[in-house]
């Protein structure tokens, strides 16, 4: 049940509400220096959806249908800095220009009304704008949440608020439209505006909710991705691969074999010390370029550390693992490296091993491809070498 509130205390807590959420996302936006665009799109846009009810409340400018159009344009213009700041939150290039002009064109538009009045007219198209901007941003939030790997379901409960607060933007004008001069002003205490302000009371909270979980999300995929990436090239650092290492010799129980390539770079020390150490840099971040794109989507590829790398190709044998070594070694040694002006030819030798159920851990494949890589390098670098699983002793 809705209590029956007074809509003027309604208006006051939301602005309180507003006013609250606008200070938290400057201090965000300020303290945590993360997405601080979106989060002064975010506190603005809160600032200006309580500066929108206070223009509507406040009687001592007049009232009138100017003060009531400035009061609707202000919150056109917040739910534009909401629709802007969902892309912002993932780095993404924001709607900013179809927004603004959104912003322009209909308070334009409206302004002409509210001369003669607030019409239903004014209001559909005021309200609807916003209730189409929160259903977009509503739209993008969930992509978003998608893209970084939620769930379907709990990507719509969390992008909920906004689709919920669009559809009730949408139903303001749809009420003046179904019952002309029953509700009109928010002012009015009609049952509809009192569970209109208490979902808006509502949703206000749980909209800011949402959008700081987006900042949250973004945060822990990051610090997840320092974690398990190495911050040179972007691989896989040797914790995490190791860790999947581990994952696919168990699923090996399971007959699932697995083949590895370990991977060195030849004569790196030689380039740091001709081209400098940038340079090393750059052939390191070159060769994963070069070498990624010869792996499936399963397989995974990790640095080891310095110029080592290995690459897990699950249910692969040492066919399948030399196949992969062998495209890898042709396309690194045909790619132009040059650093001020200088080429240089980059080739890495390669060890490659198969696994076998006797194998105690992923350890021991690791230690048989660093053997075949030991014999890579032995035989002149630039080549593929792979060492033989050593068959049972024949029993007597
Ligand atoms: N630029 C750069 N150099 C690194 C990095 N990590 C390790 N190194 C250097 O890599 C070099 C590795 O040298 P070595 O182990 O002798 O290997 P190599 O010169 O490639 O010799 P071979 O493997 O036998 O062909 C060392 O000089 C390290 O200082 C890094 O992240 N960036």
């Amino acid at each position: 049940m809705i209590p029956n509130t007074d809509p003027i205390t309604m208006i006051a807590a939301l602005v309180t509400v507003f006013g609250v959420a606008a200070v938290v996302w400057l201090l965000v936006a300020g303290g945590l220096r993360e997405s601080p665009w979106a989060c002064l799109c975010l506190a603005a846009a809160n600032a200006l959806l309580g500066g929108s009810f206070v223009l509507h409340d406040l009687p001592s400018l007049g009232g009138g249908a100017l003060q009531a159009w400035w009061s609707d344009a202000l919150g056109l213009a917040a739910f534009a800095l909401v629709r802007i700041a969902v892309p912002l939150v993932a780095e993404r290039r924001p709607p900013w220009r179809l927004s603004a002009l959104a912003v322009v064109v209909v308070s334009t538009l409206a302004t002409q009304w509210a001369e003669g009045g607030i019409s239903i007219g004014q209001k559909a198209l005021l309200y609807g704008t916003m209730g189409v901007m929160s259903l977009l941003a509503g739209r993008d939030a969930f992509l978003l949440l998608r893209a970084r790997g939620l769930r379907a379901r709990l990507s719509v409960l969390l992008v909920t608020p906004l689709l919920v607060l669009g559809l009730l933007l949408l139903a303001r004008p749809l009420e003046a439209f179904l019952a002309p001069g029953q509700t009109g002003d928010l002012n009015g205490g009609s049952g509809f505006n009192i569970v209109w302000l208490w979902s808006a009371l509502v949703i206000a909270l749980a909209l800011n909710g949402t959008l700081a979980f987006l900042l949250l999300l973004k945060l822990m995929l990051e610090i997840q991705r320092l974690t398990q990436r190495d911050p040179l090239t972007d691989a896989m650092n040797r914790r995490a691969l190791s860790e999947a290492m581990d994952a696919e010799h168990e699923r090996q129980r399971r007959g699932h074999r697995y083949g590895l390539v370990l991977l060195d770079m030849d004569r790196f020390k030689q380039l740091n010390d001709t081209l400098g150490h940038a340079a090393g840099d750059a052939a390191l971040q070159t060769l994963v370029s070069v070498v990624q794109p010869c792996l499936r989507e399963v397989d995974l590829l990790g640095r080891l550390g310095g110029e080592e790398f290995c690459a897990l190709l699950p249910d692969t044998d040492i066919a399948g693992a030399a196949l992969v070594a062998e495209r890898m070694r042709v396309l690194l040694a045909a790619q132009s490296f040059a650093w001020n002006g200088q080429s240089w030819a980059l080739t890495a030798s390669f060890g490659i091993a198969e696994s076998s159920p006797d194998d105690p851990s992923a350890a021991e494949v690791l230690r048989r491809a660093d053997q075949a890589l030991y014999r890579a390098k032995g035989q002149g670098r630039n080549v593929v070498q792979a060492v033989e699983l050593e068959s049972p002793a024949p029993s007597t």
